[in-house]
């Protein structure tokens, strides 16, 4: 647990990131369309193009955190995330991190063909837990994925939604020191989402930081301290996550910033004459 009073500490770091893939082969050649041409330039390398998907990006995160990462369709926000988890190299500045960042899911460890409860002890021995620990946990994986009698099958009999539930039942059973997950509460049913995001709170009081992708407002609301908006690869907004959300739906939603804004002027209102009402009822 985080002692409130102590100093906070930082746990990832992102100084002047600069992350690029480079397309190679015969799509390098391929007039690009028009949404690319901001993104996609010549590299000095013949027969190579770049798509320069995040640039120039700073940031600190510190324990406790859970910041939601939201941004149009080819924003960079995947692509930061993978940047921090160290599955991409900067092409350009640093990422520092603190402990170890575990990108949901444990996609690369698991095998399709292979049942769900044989993926639980493989995800689980791949995050560094005992046979011991994985067997502790496993009741807790399967309840909180939710996949019932599927469990016993192979994986690749799933559906989207069932996977990623398993993959976050197993990734989420461990604390980590930095949690990067992407998009995953999007598959739930309601439900899921509810305890997901319940799951979160607990990994962020175990002192850890979460980073959230998502396109559900909603989803990073209620589940963020803070939100970064990212726009073709540069923050356009680092701060508390409805400062930013409103200021990100007036952008790109006006009606719905509008209905939001309607809500709480009602909402405020509702507590003012409550309190009012409390006040002279005391009196
Ligand atoms: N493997 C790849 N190779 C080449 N370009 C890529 C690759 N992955 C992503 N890109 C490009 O990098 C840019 C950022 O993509 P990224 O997936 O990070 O955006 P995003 O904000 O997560 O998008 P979305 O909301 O659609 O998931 C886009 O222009 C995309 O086309």
């Amino acid at each position: 647990m985080t002692d409130p009073s102590a100093e906070p500490v930082p746990t990832v770091i992102a100084d002047d990131v600069h992350l690029t893939y480079k397309i190679a082969g015969r799509y390098a050649n391929r007039g690009g369309a028009l949404a690319l041409a901001r993104t996609v330039t010549r590299s000095s390398s013949p027969g190579l193009r770049e798509v320069r998907a995040v640039r120039g990006v700073s940031f600190a995160a510190w324990e406790g955190d859970a910041i939601g990462l939201i941004g149009p369709n080819g924003s960079g926000k995947s692509t930061l995330l993978r940047g921090i988890a160290g599955l991409l190299t900067p092409a350009s500045g640093a990422i520092y991190t603190r402990g170890e960042p575990a990108l949901l899911g444990v996609n690369a460890a698991l095998i399709s063909t292979m049942s769900g409860e044989r993926n639980i002890t493989l995800g689980g021995l791949a995050m560094g837990m005992t046979p011991e620990e994985v067997a502790s946990k496993y009741d807790d994986i399967c309840e909180f994925a939710g996949i019932g009698e599927f469990v016993s099958l192979p994986m690749n009999a799933y559906s989207s939604g069932m996977g990623a539930r398993l993959r976050f039942a197993i990734a989420s059973s461990k604390s980590h020191d930095i949690l990067l997950i992407d998009e995953a509460l999007a598959t739930g049913d309601a439900e899921f989402r509810r305890r997901s995001e319940k799951r979160i709170q607990e990994l962020r009081k175990e002192a850890g930081t979460v980073f959230l992708v998502s396109h559900s407002l909603g989803v990073v609301r209620k589940t963020c301290n803070r939100a970064i908006w990212l726009e073709k690869g540069e923050i356009v907004m680092d701060g508390p996550t409805d400062e930013v959300l409103n200021a990100y739906e007036e952008r790109h939603d006006p009606e719905k910033a509008a209905r939001h804004r309607a809500d709480q002027r009602r909402e405020a209102e509702e507590k003012a004459k409550n309190k009012a009402a409390n006040v002279r009822a005391v009196g």
